[in-house]
């Protein structure tokens, strides 16, 4: 099964450590459809994306049972200095007065200029003549905020020309690129336009494929409504008619400049073409800065690494060239409701879709469909997708990818605040083997140099196409304060200004029950709000957010689940009640105020308690070598002759018997594929244990005709009368993949002849090579794991330093006062991702305490009939649940959460010290 995330984005639970994590939810059953085999029976094979399936038991096999039928540049910025206003709230003299009613734009323009047509049909572009190529991890030059009005982002303002710190300089023009083609007679712009064509002739008809609820399709229904209601008033005067006649000619019009508009660009891609095309689709007058830059980049075929702040529009810079290129882009999300956003948010003449886990089989048979037709221009997927064979299958076969587009890149390295394991699949390597594509984007909002370095080399981008725009938008009014009573001084904060005046408002909690809690509080208060967070049903997640951007909601209380990719223009506030974890997830959740270019007030309560939970978070994912070194034992089976073999390794109870969790373990999987040594394939999660009943043939006869069901029968244990089997070793045993095995009992299910369930979901992997040296590989893998471990914890204290210091040493040092807060931060941050991972930072952490010792002898003592290692004593200390010591259990130990202000490792310390003056005294 695959599995599209749709958590919160991150390894740690956004639950409290005390709080049991809940199972995931099972999405609804679907009626199976028959699917083809490698076995004896013949159906023509089609791509399955849903190997697993779950039924209940048929009556047993009986001889007259019947079979039932079942179913740029970085802008300089300078910092805000406006005059503050008092606040009532002593610590919160806020401005009142928003600087302008006019929108004001995130970034400024800069002048475009062309070189001559044809100027690239006789050699590819070489923007190293063009301009100078600098390193691209230099230190970016320090940063001015202006908070004057610009208009619309574009040097039309009359702003000055800046310098782009990075590669693609401001001053210097950027030529007209040759489109990348496939095959001369290439007829893309044909094809674009059959789905353009079709969106404006088609009223109310479905644009992209998942569009049932479509933007596009609402707005279809509001235009008839409309239409409707302008019938009753003038029916009788003919105008209807002339107003449908009237629109229609618009259309025809618009259709008609879109059309002139690519053609225009497809002769030569300079800036007029483009900004031509920016107008004609999306009525922008000018790009906005590192746009064009990216969009010429892209179409000259070259891989490109764009970092531009949140909001700054990086979502165009991959639709326009999708209009452009002959192919499918392929748009790789890490989350699913980014990607029903972005899908929303496609200009209607480019037909979108999506593969995810959650959809249905006919919705993802519709879009692969869709594929094979060619009408699907931009195609968003999960990075789980790239482990589908039937997937990788169809690009090979029928449809091809002109670009790959890998959002929030910053997921491909371990060294970012947000690393998905099913990332690391996303190698540039990979890519061009599975996908035969040349062209990658990758685009992210927040990453440090170190971050930029692994994700360029994962993607092979040379240095020489960044594009890094500061990572901070000039529009954020930022504060801080400590809070003993976050609660209390909340509400006073949202009662006063300016955040009294704020049209919505962002509250952004690390634990799911602070949004329940904060969101009733503020209802109680007479302020309309609503919690999110990742332990909601979807569909209340949707109308929440629906409810939010109709401004119905004023307020949302949300954990880090809500507003990833969220685009609502009028967000006034974001206030963080609790420390983010990173400067990263910070730059985000304040990136999703002041959208429409106006000044946005972020405010963030800081205080210490929560900042101690989050440093023993911190550490929940962390492993210790000897854990490794038992894991990769199982893993190749303790067998040297195990390579070719598929196995299998069960989620749960693997990350109880390691005390590791699920997506720890899928990290080390993934690095075991992936590193410098190929060791094993990963193959699609399966449920692997089966149950298996027999109905309408007897399994002798079954046997007889039907290979798979032979092997069934070899290696079921028979328990009340039911087959009982690991589906991996039937499918080693007849030498199939698990998956195809899994496929097939489904088309026996659907025959009537067998029912089955299925359960244990488990990590399928073929191993390829058996490490020669189980304990240097561990070693290896351990440290790997410890450096990441340790960053997790640099970046929580990296934040926790910037706030300290924009609250109080600057204060102190510089005289600041809470309105100018915002420049001593903006400085924190620009200086944090340009750096290298290795600034100081606070240590506010104890190394030690005087009772620590005695108190982990002692609770040794009250629990000596169980096994401990350091960490796993560390984490009881911290508060921590894990696997194999859950917090249901250990929380209730006196010892629990007792000794999180004394430093993780530390604890560890004093742990194993004890622990072996306990070996010492039982040894003989
Ligand atoms: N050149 C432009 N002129 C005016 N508006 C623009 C321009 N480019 C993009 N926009 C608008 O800016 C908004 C933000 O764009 P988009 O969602 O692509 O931002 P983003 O960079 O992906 O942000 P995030 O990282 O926060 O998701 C959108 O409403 C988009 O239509």
């Amino acid at each position: 099964m695959d599995s599209d995330s749709d958590s919160d984005g991150s390894h740690i639970s956004a639950t409290p450590p005390r709080e049991p994590l809940l199972p995931p939810r099972r999405p609804p059953q679907r009626p199976p459809k028959p699917l083809t085999s490698p076995f004896k029976s013949t159906t023509k094979i089609k791509p399955s994306f849903h190997s697993d399936t779950i039924s209940k038991p048929n009556k047993p096999y009986s001889k007259h049972a019947k079979p039932e039928p079942e179913p740029g540049p970085k802008p300089k910025v300078k910092p805000i200095q406006q005059p503050g206003l008092a606040s009532p709230l002593g610590n919160f003299p806020f401005q009142i007065r928003r600087p302008s009613d006019q929108p004001q734009p995130i970034c400024t323009g800069r002048s475009l200029e062309t070189l001559p047509a044809g100027f690239f049909s006789t050699h590819r572009p070489s923007f190293s003549k063009i301009q100078k190529p600098s390193l691209s991890f230099e230190p970016l030059t320090t940063p001015e905020i202006t908070a004057e009005p610009k208009i619309n982002g574009s040097d039309s303002s009359g702003s000055t020309n800046k310098k782009f710190p990075n590669l693609i300089r401001g001053d210097a023009p950027l030529p007209p690129v040759k489109l990348q083609r496939r095959s001369e007679e290439g007829n893309f712009v044909k094809l674009n336009f059959n789905g353009y064509k079709r969106k404006f002739t088609t009223k109310g008809k479905k644009t992209n494929s998942y569009s049932s609820k479509s933007k596009y399709f609402k707005r279809s229904k509001r235009r008839v409504k409309s239409e409707v209601d302008m019938e009753s008033i003038c029916d009788e005067e003919g105008l209807v008619s002339e107003i449908k006649q009237q629109r229609k000619a618009e259309k025809k019009t618009r259709c008609e400049s879109i059309e002139a508009a690519v053609s225009a660009v497809q002769n030569e891609a300079s800036d007029d073409t483009l900004v031509r095309l920016l107008k004609a689709m999306y009525g922008y007058e000018s790009f906005r800065n590192g746009q064009v830059e990216a969009i010429k980049m892209v179409l000259a075929g070259k891989s490109t690494m764009l970092v531009l702040p949140t909001g700054a529009g990086k979502s165009l810079c991959y639709q326009i060239p999708a209009v452009l290129l002959p192919g499918i882009t392929l748009v790789v999300s890490p989350l699913v409701a980014l990607m029903i956003d972005q899908l929303k948010q496609l200009p209607p003449m480019i037909r979108g879709g999506l593969l995810s886990s959650s959809q249905g089989p006919e919705e993802a048979a519709e879009t692969l469909r869709l594929i094979q037709e060619g009408s699907i221009k931009v195609l968003f997927v999960s990075p789980e997708r790239f482990m589908n064979a039937d997937f990788l299958s169809i690009f090979s076969a029928t449809a091809f990818v002109s670009l790959v587009v890998v959002d929030e890149a910053h997921c491909v390295s371990e060294w970012s605040h947000n690393f998905r394991p099913s990332y690391m699949r996303l190698r540039a390597s990979l890519l061009r083997a599975k996908l035969n594509v040349e062209c990658i984007l990758a685009m992210t909002a927040t990453a440090t140099t170190t971050t930029l370095h692994s994700v360029m080399s994962a993607l092979e981008i040379p240095s020489t196409n960044l594009i890094q725009n500061a990572q901070l938008r000039d529009n954020l009014q930022l504060s801080v304060s400590l809070s003993g009573n976050r609660m209390k001084d909340m509400l006073k904060l949202m009662k006063s200004s300016p955040f009294l005046e704020a049209q919505s408002i962002i509250v952004y909690c690390k634990f799911q029950s602070e949004t329940d809690l904060i969101s009733r509080y503020f209802s109680d208060n007479n302020i309309s709000a609503k919690s999110y967070h990742s332990g909601m049903l979807a569909r209340d997640r949707i109308r929440i957010q629906e409810l939010f951007c109709a401004n119905k909601i004023r307020v949302v209380v949300a954990t880090v689940a809500f507003g990833m990719g969220l685009d609502k223009r009028d967000v006034g506030a974001v206030i963080h009640y609790s420390l983010p974890e990173s400067l990263e997830e910070y730059v985000q959740e304040i990136g999703r105020g002041g959208r429409d270019g106006r000044l946005s007030y972020c405010h963030l309560f800081l205080d210490d308690m929560t900042y101690y939970k989050l440093r023993s978070l911190m550490h929940s994912d962390g492993v210790d070598e000897f854990a490794v070194n038992k894991f990769l034992c199982q893993v190749f089976a303790d067998d040297t002759n195990s390579r070719g073999k598929v196995c299998s390794l069960v989620k749960e109870s693997g990350s109880r018997k390691f005390d590791m969790k699920e997506e720890v373990m899928l990290t080390l999987l993934t690095h075991l594929e992936l590193g410098e040594t190929q060791y094993l394939h990963l193959l699609p999660q399966l449920n692997v244990t089966c149950t298996l009943n027999f109905h309408k043939t007897s399994p002798i006869s079954l046997a007889d005709r039907d290979t798979a069901v032979a092997a069934i029968l070899k290696k079921s244990e028979i328990k009340q009368g039911q087959y009982v089997f690991d589906i991996p070793t039937v499918a080693n045993s007849i030498g199939v993949a698990p998956s195809d095995l899994s496929n097939h009992l489904q088309n026996l299910k659907v025959k009537g002849e067998i029912t089955y369930e299925v359960k244990d979901p488990a990590y399928c992997y073929k191993i390829v090579e058996v490490p020669s040296d189980f304990c240097s590989l561990s070693a290896l893998l351990t440290r790997w794991l410890l450096d990441i471990e340790n960053c997790k914890v640099w970046k929580l204290d990296a934040m926790y330093s910037s706030a300290v210091f924009a609250m109080d040493t600057c204060e102190t040092t510089h005289g600041c006062d809470v309105a100018q807060q915002t420049s001593c931060l903006q400085k924190k941050i620009l200086d944090y991702f340009e750096g290298d991972n290795n600034h100081d930072v606070l240590d506010k952490m104890g190394h030690n305490s005087p009772f620590l010792r005695a108190d982990i002898k002692v609770f040794l003592q009250g629990n000596s009939h169980t096994k401990f290692t350091p960490r796993a004593i560390a984490r009881i200390m911290h508060g921590i649940g894990s696997p194999a010591y859950p917090s249901s259990t250990w929380s209730k130990t006196h010892f629990w959460g007792r000794y999180t202000q004394i430093d993780f490792r530390a604890v560890m310390n004093a742990a194993k010290a004890e622990l072996m003056n306990l070996v010492g005294k039982d040894a003989p």
